[in-house]
C-alpha cells in the first residue's frame, strides 16, 4: 500500500526512513515545495535498500499531488520546527496556512485517505485538518502521544536503572510542554507499579523530563528532534496498514470521551486498517481528571486562534 509523507525536512525523511526500513508499504512518495528535494531525499534513501534489505520504493516530488493518489495514509509534517526557547504554540501562524493547503491536496488526489498529522502545535493542526478535509473523524489521527510515551519510557528507564523493555507508560492529553499527562499510576516494571521504585520526588522528576522531553531536545540540537519522532509515525502507519489494532494514544476529535466535545486532545485508542477504530476510555485519578481538563482549556485557547 502507498504511503504519502508531505514535507522532506528532518522528520518527514525520518517517517520515510523508518517506514521503509520496516518494509511493510509497497511505495512511499515524498512531497516538499523545495525545488528537487523530495527528489533528491527519495533517491538517497532508495540508495540504502539494497544496503537495508527493503523494497519499499521510495520516490519525491516538488508539489505535484498527482504522484501522491490512491495513498491509504498520509503524513503531514510540512512546516517550520521550533527554535530553541520557542513553544509550538507559536509556530500555529505559519503552519495552519501550510497544513490547510496541503490537507486539501490530499484529500483531492486520495479522498479515501488515512491522515497523520505532525506539523505542530499538533493537537490545533490535527482540529484544523476535521474542520476542513470533509474525512470522517477516524481518518484524522495526530502524532503526540506515541513519541511523548516513547520519551517517558526512556525517562522511567532511567530512573529505573533498567532495560527500557522492562517499562511500560503512556502520556495523554495535549502535546505540549505544559499539557502533557504522563500517567505515572498506570507506569509499570514488568507489570509492577513503578510507585513500588520510585519515590514521589524521582517521580516528579521522570513527569517533569518527559514533558520538556522536546524542549530539552530542541536546546541540544538547536531545532526538534526527528529519530523518535519518525519512529513513532512509522509505528502508527504500521499499526494502520497491517491492521495490528495497536493501542497507541493519538491527538483525536473527542465526542463526550474524557468529558471533552469539538478538541483534539490525546487519547488512547485502538489503531488498525480503519484508523481510529475505537477510543479506549480508562479510568482516572481525580488529579488527572483535572489536568487532562485544564489541558482541554490551554488547547481550546490555541484553536480559538485558527481561522478557517
Ligand atoms: N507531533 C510531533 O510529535 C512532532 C515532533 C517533531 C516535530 N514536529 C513538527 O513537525 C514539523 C516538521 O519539523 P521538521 O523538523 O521536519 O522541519 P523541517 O524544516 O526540517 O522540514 C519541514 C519541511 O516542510 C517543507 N514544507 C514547508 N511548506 C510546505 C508545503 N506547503 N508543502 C510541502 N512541504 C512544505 C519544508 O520545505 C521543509 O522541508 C514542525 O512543525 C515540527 O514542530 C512534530
Amino acid at each position: 500500500m502507498k504511503v504519502t509523507v508531505v514535507g522532506a525536512g528532518a522528520v518527514g525523511a525520518s517517517c520515510a526512513e523508518y517506514i521503509a526500513m520496516k518494509n511493510f508499504a509497497s511505495e512511499v512518495v515524498l512531497v516538499d515545495i523545495k525545488e528537487g528535494f523530495a527528489e533528491g531525499k527519495a533517491m538517497d534513501l532508495m540508495q540504502t535498500a539494497s544496503l537495508n534489505g527493503f523494497d519499499t520504493r521510495v520516490s519525491g516530488t516538488t508539489g505535484d499531488y498527482s504522484k501522491t493518489a490512491g495513498s491509504a495514509v498520509a503524513v503531514i509534517t510540512s512546516g517550520i520546527p521550533r527554535k530553541p526557547g520557542m513553544t509550538r504554540e507559536e509556530l500555529i501562524g505559519i503552519n495552519a496556512g501550510i497544513v490547510k493547503e496541503v490537507t486539501a491536496n490530499l484529500v483531492k488526489h486520495s479522498p479515501e485517505v488515512i491522515i497523520i498529522v505532525v506539523s505542530n502545535p499538533m493537537d490545533t493542526m490535527a482540529y484544523l485538518v476535521h474542520k476542513t478535509s470533509g474525512l470522517p473523524k477516524n481518518k484524522i489521527i495526530g502524532m503526540g502521544g506515541a513519541l511523548d510515551s516513547a520519551r517517558f519510557k526512556y525517562r522511567l528507564a532511567e530512573a529505573l536503572d533498567c532495560p527500557i523493555s522492562d517499562v511500560d507508560g503512556m502520556v495523554i492529553a495535549a502535546h505540549s510542554d505544559t499539557g502533557m499527562l504522563p500517567l505515572m499510576s498506570k507506569a509499570t516494571r514488568n507489570g509492577v507499579p513503578v510507585s513500588e521504585f520510585l519515590d514521589a520526588e524521582k517521580q516528579a522528576y521522570v513527569e517533569e523530563e518527559t514533558k520538556v522531553g522536546g524542549a530539552t531536545l530542541t536546546k541540544l540540537l538547536g531545532t526538534s528532534a526527528w529519530y523518535a519522532p519518525g519512529a513513532a509515525v512509522s509505528v502508527l502507519v504500521h499499526s494502520i496498514l497491517c491492521d495490528q489494532k495497536k493501542m497507541i494514544p493519538c491527538s483525536l476529535m473527542l465526542d463526550g470521551e474524557y468529558g471533552e466535545s469539538d478538541i483534539c486532545l490525546g487519547v488512547p485508542a485502538i489503531i488498525g486498517k480503519n484508523g481510529v477504530e475505537k477510543i479506549v476510555d480508562i479510568s482516572l485519578t481525580d488529579e488527572e481528571k483535572e489536568k487532562f481538563a485544564t489541558a482541554a482549556k490551554a488547547v481550546r485557547e490555541v484553536n480559538g486562534d485558527l481561522k478557517f
